[in-house]
């Protein structure tokens, strides 16, 4: 084989590619935290730098105390495009992953107050997990995919993405009209109820009913 292997979309983490996140996509959750029901998508951005996998730590950044687990469905660009039509949106999509938007809640809510971005809260290293690639004929229909997620053995969400406020192909169109999507990508679906605080030696398990299960140890950052 030559110096520059094939990329492969199985492992689109080591891409280097935009990770966009939809924010209250689930009634249940956005009452939970206090927030308006969404009339359009909330949207922020994670650098391919927030990816870690399984057997690597989430590790807790020294600036917060209140770092809470998101379960969220993750939908993996397979065809780019711009302007992309509702009804063609499934087309671009390879797969799916089972993602965490581990999230700084004390910034978070000081952001907010503060009028600023979530940078901080939503977007540091290892703030990104992601399970194996799920090649799309594996979830036939993405519209009823149940997930769920475990704190050292205790059920804290427990969700169904039929829940969503806003659909993944009119996610897909709603994006591309103004970000372009790349072959890569990763679009964070948004997270069901049941957020909550983890703690350094915590063990987060989390899963895709009938498809995957994936877990992470969470570890405080060292000085
Ligand atoms: C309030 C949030 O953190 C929004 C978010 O990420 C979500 O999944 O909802
Ligand atoms: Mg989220």
């Amino acid at each position: 084989m030559g110096a520059m292997a094939a990329r492969n979309i199985s492992r689109f983490w080591e891409w280097g590619r935009k990770i966009i996140c939809v924010g209250r996509n689930y009634a249940d959750h956005a009452k939970e935290l206090k927030n308006a029901i969404p009339t359009e998508p909330v949207l922020f951005l994670k650098p391919p730098t927030a990816y870690v996998r399984e057997g690597s730590p989430i590790l807790v950044p020294l600036y917060t105390s209140n770092l809470h687990h998101e379960v969220e469905l993750g939908v993996v660009i397979g065809k780019g495009g711009t302007s992309i039509l509702q009804s063609d949106a499934m087309d671009h999509v390879a797969g799916y992953a089972l993602c965490l938007d581990m999230t700084a809640r004390d910034i978070q809510d000081e952001c907010k107050s503060k009028g600023l971005p979530w940078t901080m809260a939503k977007a540091f290293n290892t703030s990104c997990p992601v399970s194996e690639f799920i090649p799309k004929e594996n979830i036939p229909d993405p519209s009823k995919v149940k997930l769920w997620l475990k704190v050292n053995d205790q059920l804290r969400q427990s969700g169904c993405t039929s829940q969503m406020i806003f659909s993944i192909p009119y996610l897909i169109s709603y994006i591309s009209d103004f970000i372009t999507l790349e072959e890569g990508d990763l679009i964070l679906t948004g997270t069901p109820k049941g957020v909550s605080a983890v703690q350094d030696h915590d063990e987060l398990q989390a899963g895709i009913e009938d498809i995957l299960t994936m877990t992470f140890k969470v570890n405080r950052q060292e000085l």
